[in-house]
């Protein structure tokens, strides 16, 4: 994070730290109840720095983590610089710590780089206590399985643009899921319809988002926690980069919270207002003395909405798509089922869902095969605890590695590959396996998961309903080939991969494609 340009600025940074890292041992010392307590293992630590350089060289720090739970098991402990780290490998430690005992866990660390990105708003990022709960209840709420039916027409009314946009230019798919997720949560959110091509909310939206994903992890964040004083040095200082970027995010964050608010406060009682999450709320606080503060805790749980609800649905059909290219046998036995439930003259709808038990896997595959958010969201320890004997101690920041998690040998045989298969018991019925670790643990875990799963299940099986999915062709029209790659950060997604989608039959037109859209049912 923060860029180290000449050895006199390593020099000074290093001095720091060996002072704050001297003290901070010290007052730890004299204050730890636990101390007599061995930490969990885990893999040895440089002086300073503790396993600060091993987790920040790669982009893919959870690989990492799972290497070192190989040698040091399930449950592992590290220093970031000055921060203590614990990182759970296993569903059953996750459980053990962050759901049976939340009360201790759902805590977040305190992170710089989302105050200076801007990113605070987010309730992803509260603080555990009376604050965050304020927010979690209106979240809860509105995104609770009975209200999350409401909204399944307009998810389906947005897939079908999906599936109108990818007949019309297949080249742009990524823009075009992306753009469908951000367009179904601006639109219950805010009851704002997106323009189908560049709106610049969405532009404003994706840029803001993609640029805060990389930086807000503990690990971006490691320099900066460890040396605060490092954010009053002026911008033009060398390695001070990160300053100017943190400036443009604000800005860009400052726009997504306050324009589509002000947007559905101003339309609300028009003739043209759509009811939405934000209008609701705006109407049960209108009588209410402290308007002002219930005002900033709609908009941050409106924006969070956008944030949690698009990049995290759009990576999960990226994700889905590149699996299709790759493993072309799970797409046609999907496709099998649809033909044999749906038929081909109708699309496919929400009470199709129990009769498509593949589909069902192949949504459970996509959430488990690259895990949209590896390393979870880091939780935090509020008090010193003891777990199996070793010490977790206050102020820990506890990391679930999901991808450990996702690629349990044990549990899911060929980890690497797609198998939808995995999710059925000897006798054909799916198991209970619901991946319910990619979306988070305990008191902190997804609100928006219903949410999630019915809009990607409607993308996927309308997608595989209507569309083939193959390898892009070179100029000899051989299918060229896919290393598949993904990007870094809190969420990620594959990067642009080549891709070829059409139509499964030719009967498939616009004018077929339209009408089956208006005689939906
Ligand atoms: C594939 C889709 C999604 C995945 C994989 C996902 C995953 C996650 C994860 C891992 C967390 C952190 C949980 C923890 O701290 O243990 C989280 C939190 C959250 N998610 Fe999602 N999410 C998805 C979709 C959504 C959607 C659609 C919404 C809203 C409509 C949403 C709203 C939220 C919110 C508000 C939080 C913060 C909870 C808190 O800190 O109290 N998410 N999500």
């Amino acid at each position: 994070m923060f860029e180290v340009q000449n050895t006199r600025s390593v020099a000074l940074v290093l001095s720091l730290f060996a002072i704050f890292g001297i003290a901070k041992y010290l007052v730890r010392k004299a204050s730890n109840k636990n101390g007599h307590l061995r930490f969990p293992p885990g893999p040895p630590r440089l002086p300073i720095v503790g396993n600060a350089l091993e987790a920040t060289n790669s982009d893919k720090p959870w690989v990492t983590y799972k290497k070192w739970a190989d040698v040091y098991g399930d449950i592992i402990y590290c220093r970031m610089l000055n921060q203590d780290v614990i990182i759970i490998n296993s569903e059953k430690v996750a459980k053990d710590l962050l759901e049976k005992r939340s009360s201790n866990y759902s805590d977040r660390p305190f992170l710089n780089t989302t105050e200076i990105f801007g990113f605070m708003f987010n309730v992803l990022f509260l603080r555990y206590g009376d604050k965050w709960r304020q927010h979690r209840r209106l979240l809860h709420d509105k995104l609770r399985t009975a209200t999350a039916l409401s909204y399944r027409p307009s998810q389906m009314h947005k897939t079908h643009q999906l599936l109108i946009d990818m007949l019309e230019t297949p080249e742009n798919f990524a823009y075009h899921l992306q753009a469908m997720m951000i367009s179904t949560i601006m639109c219950l959110t805010y009851g704002y319809e997106t323009a189908r091509w560049r709106d610049p909310l969405v532009a404003t939206i994706e840029e803001a988002i993609g640029n805060a994903h990389e930086v807000t992890t503990p690990e971006a964040s490691a320099v900066l926690d460890a040396l605060p004083l490092l954010l009053h040095i002026p911008s033009w200082f060398p390695g001070a980069g990160f300053k100017r970027r943190a400036r443009r995010s604000r800005e860009m964050f400052s726009d997504m919270v306050e324009k589509p608010f002000q947007y559905t406060k101003s339309h609300m009682y028009s003739d043209k207002a759509v009811k939405c999450i934000v209008s609701d709320l705006l109407a049960t606080i209108k009588d209410e003395d402290n308007h002002d503060e219930f005002e900033k805790v709609i908009k941050s749980v409106a924006s969070t909405l956008v944030v949690g609800g698009s990049e995290t649905t759009m990576s999960t059909l990226l994700d889905f798509v590149l699996a299709m290219i790759l493993f072309p046998d799970v797409q046609k036995r999907a496709q099998t089922e649809i033909d044999s439930v749906v038929g081909s003259d109708r699309l496919p709808n929400f009470d199709d869902r129990s009769s498509l038990p593949y589909v069902e896997a192949v949504l459970r595959e996509s959430h488990r095969w690259h895990p949209v958010a590896p390393l979870g969201v880091a939780h935090a320890a509020v008090d010193d605890d003891i777990y199996e004997g070793y010490r977790i101690p206050k102020g820990a920041t506890v990391v679930p590695n999901v991808w450990a998690m996702s690629q349990n040998e044990a549990k899911y045989p060929n980890p690497s590959e797609f198998m939808p298969e995995r999710f059925f018991t000897a006798d054909g019925k799916l198991n209970d396996d619901m991946i319910h670790y990619a979306f988070g643990f305990g008191r902190r875990a997804c609100p928006g998961q219903h949410v999630a799963n019915a809009g990607v299940w409607a993308a996927i099986v309308s997608l595989l309903a209507i569309f083939k999915f193959t390898k892009a062709k070179d100029d000899q029209g051989k299918g060229i080939g896919i290393e598949p790659q993904w990007t870094t950060g809190i969420a990620i997604h594959p990067r642009a991969f080549p891709c070829h989608i059409e139509p499964r039959s030719p009967d498939i037109t616009f004018e077929k494609l339209h009408q089956m859209i208006s005689h939906f049912t």
